[in-house]
């Protein structure tokens, strides 16, 4: 589990120093206090760009604009993780310099945040950002493979922009893509599986989903890439592929697709996904991040999923306001207050 975290210069914090003892984390405080920050800097010792898809960039302190660090000690190791002015992350695990995608290995992070209650309305991408994070959390190698393939084909790409016609400079490409994207699809074949089987084996009061996915692209993706190509450089880039796969899902119970499903539902079946996905994870370092997530759920679904939460082998760490987690987690809960403080986000641990 994630033991401490220091951050520094980050959003908000100019300084803020927290040791987790491994109760469920429920951060309260005014609008704008800096909680979803932490959140943030949680969601940063994972690879990629964090729970809110930020630059590097903006995640420094406006005040001072120097730069940011988390630093985080685990069970079994240390990670700092931070970017200068106009430089990308770097990443450092007990004191070696480390790709991002090392972290995969250590942390298996997940998270819902508000900027996902319309996932299951608006465009494939944020389903499939979605998807390809619960598999990396199964499979932590998905996250180099989703990066081999998109590498190649912004080539490919390139190339079909650029009207290049000779075959040669295709093929090294499209056999990278054909390889990387026959496991993007295994990888993710097997954690619908995962999480469907979580589901289905869990006592929980949230929905069963039924997940499927579609547009994966055709069987033979070097095949389908070699026949393709005058298709592709009319459109200008790779049309068919696992990078335009979606993920669909329908509330089992009434046999209602996701996106027909009430403002509330549709919140209930990504937190059903997300509580099976680290049902899923046992035995794994899983870190559950949930901000704001009672929001839109009736009152039954809510003490259930404090219930819930606090029965989970996952370290949850959530937002909300201070009487509602007070009441629903009492002693079962660690408490940190954030206020704004005239030297930024000041983090303050309560006992209720
Ligand atoms: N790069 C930055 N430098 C300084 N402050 C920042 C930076 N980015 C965001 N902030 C500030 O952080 C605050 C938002 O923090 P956060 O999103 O954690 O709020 P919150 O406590 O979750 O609030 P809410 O309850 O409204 O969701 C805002 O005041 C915003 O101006």
């Amino acid at each position: 589990m994630l033991r401490n975290l220091t951050i520094l210069q980050f959003r908000s914090h100019r300084r803020a120093e927290i040791a987790f003892d491994g109760r469920p984390v429920a951060i309260y405080g005014p609008n704008g206090a800096g909680k979803t920050n932490i959140l943030e800097a949680v969601s940063l010792l994972s690879p990629g760009r964090g729970l809110r898809r930020a630059q590097a960039e903006e995640l420094m302190r406006r005040a001072e604009a120097v730069g940011w660090k988390l630093r985080a000690t685990t069970d079994a190791h240390e990670i700092e993780t931070s970017a200068l002015p106009g430089e990308p992350r770097r990443v450092e695990i007990d004191g070696k310099a480390a790709p991002q995608v090392a972290l995969a290995q250590i942390l298996r992070v997940l998270w819902l945040v508000p900027s996902m209650d319309r996932l299951w309305i608006e465009g494939a991408e944020g389903r499939r950002r979605f998807l390809d994070r619960m598999v990396m959390s199964f499979t932590p190698a998905h996250a180099e493979a989703t990066l081999t393939y998109e590498k190649a084909m912004r080539e490919r790409n390139r190339l079909l922009k650029d009207m290049v016609r000779d075959p040669n400079w295709y093929h090294a490409l499209e056999g990278q893509m054909a390889e990387a994207g026959a496991a993007i699809r295994a990888n993710r074949t097997a954690a619908l599986e995962r999480i469907m089987a979580a589901q289905a084996g869990a006592a929980t009061a949230f929905p069963a989903a039924r997940l499927v996915l579609e547009n994966q692209g055709p069987d033979d993706l070097a095949a389908a890439l070699d026949a393709n190509r005058g298709r592709d450089m009319a459109a200008g880039r790779t049309l068919e592929g696992p990078h335009r796969a979606d993920l669909l899902a329908t509330y089992v119970e009434k046999d209602a697709p996701a996106a027909q499903c009430s403002t509330g539902e549709q919140k209930a079946l990504l937190i059903s996904l997300i509580l099976a996905n680290a049902r899923a994870l046992a035995g794994e370092d899983v870190v559950l991040l949930l901000d704001e997530v009672a929001a839109h759920l009736d009152s039954g679904r809510r003490a259930a999923l404090y219930d819930e939460i606090c029965a989970m082998d996952a370290q949850v760490m959530m937002t909300g306001t201070g009487a509602e987690l007070f009441e629903a987690l009492g002693a079962r809960g660690q408490y940190l207050e954030v206020v704004e403080g005239p030297q930024g986000s000041q983090v303050l641990e309560v006992e209720p």
